[in-house]
């Protein structure tokens, strides 16, 4: 690990969380997006399986910054094996873009020799989060990431 990611890690890191779902144990960290914080997602590249992608929906403009964020991470050498979900998030918002529109904004199309699905989520109500997380574990079983 470099310098700036032992300081980052020992002095704010982000959150982690073991989670079982469907005989698998996620450990999963929950990157902040925040721009000041971004460049320390790196840190946390190495031996990654998955990427869990969460993005507002009714937020076009973010959605624009949330695409090439997104397209850089996927350049990545040390995140080429990991498979990809992503939760187009907030659809319990109106004005909300449904999964194909968000697969167009984040030009999805683009993925290239990688496994990745979208599935449309809200957080707060509790919606399409399973859906998401039993592609994920049986994508994972089955050898992807
Ligand atoms: N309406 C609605 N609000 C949501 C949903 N999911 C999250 N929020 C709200 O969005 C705000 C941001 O949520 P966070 O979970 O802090 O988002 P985050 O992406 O982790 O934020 P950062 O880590 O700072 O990038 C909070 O006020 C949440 O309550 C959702 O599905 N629907």
């Amino acid at each position: 690990m470099c310098a700036d990611c032992v300081m980052f890690v020992a002095a704010i890191g982000f959150n982690v969380e073991t989670v079982q779902y469907n005989n698998i144990k996620f450990q999963v960290w929950d990157l902040g997006g925040q721009t000041s914080i971004r460049p320390y997602w790196r840190c946390y590249f190495p031996n990654t399986q998955a990427i869990i992608y969460v993005v507002d929906s009714s937020d076009t403009d973010r959605l624009m910054v949330a695409k090439e964020e997104f397209h850089a991470i996927l350049e990545e050498d040390e995140l080429k094996g990991a498979v990809v979900l992503i939760f187009a998030n907030k659809q319990d918002l109106p004005g909300a873009l449904d999964d194909a529109a968000v697969t167009e904004s984040l030009e999805l199309h683009k993925i290239k020799n990688r496994q990745w699905a979208i599935f449309k989520t809200s957080a707060i109500k509790g919606e399409g989060l399973f859906e998401g997380l039993d592609w994920l574990s049986n994508t994972l079983k089955a050898g992807g990431g």
